[in-house]
């Protein structure tokens, strides 16, 4: 088997509130992720999804543990690993293809240059018409569309996605479910996508793993062995999904 290219190594985190108590949000997480990996990781309310994701991405320190990216260990963020938030975070003041180009800009690449490689991922994801309209003007899964195109633009080898479609409608969650397929498929990325929800991470993922709460534990990695593309009438699907919704 070869190096993982993500690997989570004993990460534990404590928060301690306000008011002086001790939350245990994670506890012991130990997973290894391969390159062009899609893992899924699902799980309640407050089982420390996002806190896990924030320290992959070096945005949060563990209490105790490491993260290792290519063999490295991760301590601050890495501009090989991006990250796609929940909601909406474009800045209003610049246009969608500005917004692409940001990343691009802050790392000094001349204008010409950085216009060119943001209209190619603009492509990608089919927002072509939109390259001088601000973001007001486009819908939640148009924002989404273009926040995916800048990790993309940015050369993001791995891709943290929170819950991106968790504000979307359920048509539009599903167009956009299949369309990140699509990128991952061509882009060859190595994605971490946290959801609620069991159908999506069924329809995405190569692994799925379930985390429960209090304290913030792996229960179960499950490998999700349905051929792609993935239906949702498939009756492999459906078993999945009842023994991930007992489990859960
Ligand atoms: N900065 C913080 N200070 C104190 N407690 C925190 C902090 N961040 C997270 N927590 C706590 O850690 C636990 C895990 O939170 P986290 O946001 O990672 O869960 P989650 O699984 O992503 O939840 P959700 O699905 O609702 O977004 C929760 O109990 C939360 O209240």
């Amino acid at each position: 088997m070869e190096q993982p290219i993500l690997r989570i190594n004993g990460i534990y985190k404590k928060f301690v509130t306000e008011k002086g108590n001790t939350i245990n949000a994670l506890d012991k997480i130990d997973i290894n992720i391969q390159e062009n990996e899609f893992i899924c990781i699902l799980g309640p309310s407050g089982c420390g999804k996002s806190t896990l994701l924030r320290i992959i991405a070096g945005l949060e320190k563990p209490s105790m543990g490491e993260v290792y990216y290519k063999n490295q260990e991760i301590k601050k963020c890495h501009k090989e690993i991006g990250m796609v938030f929940q909601q909406y975070t474009l800045l209003p003041w610049r246009t969608i293809i500005e917004n692409i180009a940001l990343g691009l800009e802050i790392n000094g690449m001349d204008k010409k240059q950085r216009i060119d490689k943001a209209r190619k991922y603009l492509s990608l994801v089919g927002l072509e018409k939109f390259e001088t309209s601000f973001p007001y003007e486009l819908s939640g899964g148009m924002q989404q569309r273009v926040a995916i195109a800048r990790v993309l633009a940015n050369d993001s080898n791995v891709l943290l996605m929170d819950e991106p479609f968790g504000a979307l409608d359920a048509h539009t969650r599903v167009l956009l479910q299949r369309e990140l397929l699509e990128i991952w498929k061509k882009n060859k990325k190595t994605v971490i996508f946290v959801t609620h929800s069991v159908d999506e991470s069924i329809y995405l993922a190569d692994k799925i793993v379930i985390m429960s709460k209090s304290p913030g534990k792996i229960k179960k990695i499950i490998d999700v062995n349905i051929e792609r593309p993935r239906e949702r009438s498939n009756i492999a699907f459906g078993k999945l999904s009842t023994e991930l919704f007992d489990m859960l």
